[in-house]
């Protein structure tokens, strides 16, 4: 996949095109990729459009944090088989171009696009003026448009933000299903301070990116995977108040019954459901205690 950071040396032929913020590549993205897919043929790129931050951020004073960090929204377009990911930096940018310019401009200049697809509630270009009506009106009979009825789940659309307010509130689960994945953490394994080991139980340490956005601290099931290999493991995600209330934010994974040199590895650790809130405990027996009970929760559970 070829990656680029701004549209200013991009110049494609016969591309299908998809533009959006893609946070979580959710049931709806995947159904939107699934189309552009569907109309690949040999000599046709497939192209995303997407942003290093989120547009609300940047046009306001949001922090809105991310399903997926960059790096992570890359390996997912890469496993997608997109050819082209133009992934802007200059968000402000790009969301001030007029409606038109970006049609003529991007998608017929640059892009020389053959198809575009859409969700059928997509709006672009300054002020959002633009949409599906307007896609149809200005494409100068060059590409065809296909825009999708949004995918519902349980009652209402689905949709990045609504991704979110579940992994917030701790609905690990129901964020699962609407991702059609496990919401994960793709890292960089690093030291912690050893005491896991010395309590017989070695934990992989990932630092999630600042931009990332956090379930709240506790103990998940969950599972790690490392090249082509997936273990099942138990993660506790928060800053380890029993050991020090100076600890750094981790997500820290025990994984069951092999022992591995994992240091400086890049480990997926995928999340599966809730088990306990993160808690400080007396001393460290005590933990290890209510972490052999939560190990053998888990250890039942099918993952
Ligand atoms: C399954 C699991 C549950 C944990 N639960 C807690 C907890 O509730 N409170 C806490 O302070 N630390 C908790 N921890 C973090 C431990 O304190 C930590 O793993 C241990 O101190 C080893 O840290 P180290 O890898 O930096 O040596 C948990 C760790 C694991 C793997
Ligand atoms: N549920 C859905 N079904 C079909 N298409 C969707 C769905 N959700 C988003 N899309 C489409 O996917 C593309 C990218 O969407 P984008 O990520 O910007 O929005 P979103 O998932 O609704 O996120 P947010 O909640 O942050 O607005 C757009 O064309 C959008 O219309």
């Amino acid at each position: 996949m070829k990656i680029y950071k701004n549209l200013t040396d991009v110049k494609l032929e016969k591309s299908i095109v998809s533009v959006g913020k893609f946070d979580g590549l959710h049931m709806g993205h995947r159904e939107i990729v699934r189309k552009m897919k569907e109309k690949k043929k040999a000599d046709t790129n497939l192209v995303v459009i997407t942003f290093a931050d989120m547009p609300g951020n940047v046009l306001g004073d949001n922090d809105v944090k991310m399903i997926l960090t960059q790096d992570e929204k890359i390996r997912f377009f890469e496993m997608q088989d997109i050819d082209v990911l133009i992934m802007i930096e200059d968000v402000k940018d790009f969301l001030m171009m007029s409606a038109e310019d970006f049609v003529k401009k991007i998608l017929i200049d640059k892009l020389d696009t053959i198809c575009f697809v859409c969700g059928d509630d997509f709006r672009f270009g300054k002020n959002r003026i633009g949409n599906v009506e307007y896609l149809k009106e200005h494409n100068y009979n060059r590409f065809e448009i296909i825009s999708l009825k949004k995918i519902i789940y349980e009652h209402g659309e689905v949709s990045s933000s609504r991704i979110r307010e579940c992994i917030v509130t701790g609905e690990i689960k129901k964020a699962n299903e609407m991702l059609l994945s496990k919401f994960s953490f793709i890292g960089v394994v690093e030291h912690g301070n050893h005491i896991g080991t010395g309590m017989k139980m070695p934990t992989v340490n990932v630092i999630p990116d600042e931009n990332k956005i956090l379930p709240p601290f506790g103990v998940y099931a969950s599972t790690v995977v490392i090249g082509k290999e997936e273990y099942k493991g138990i993660t506790n995600i928060g800053r380890k108040p029993t050991v020090s209330s100076k600890e750094k934010l981790g997500v820290e994974t025990h994984i069951f019954d092999v022992n591995l040199d994992l240091y400086d590895k890049i480990v997926e650790i995928k999340l599966y459901d809730f088990i306990r809130p993160e808690k400080k405990f007396d001393n460290l027996d005590e933990l290890k205690t209510q972490v052999d009970k939560d190990m053998s929760i888990v250890r039942n559970m099918i993952l």
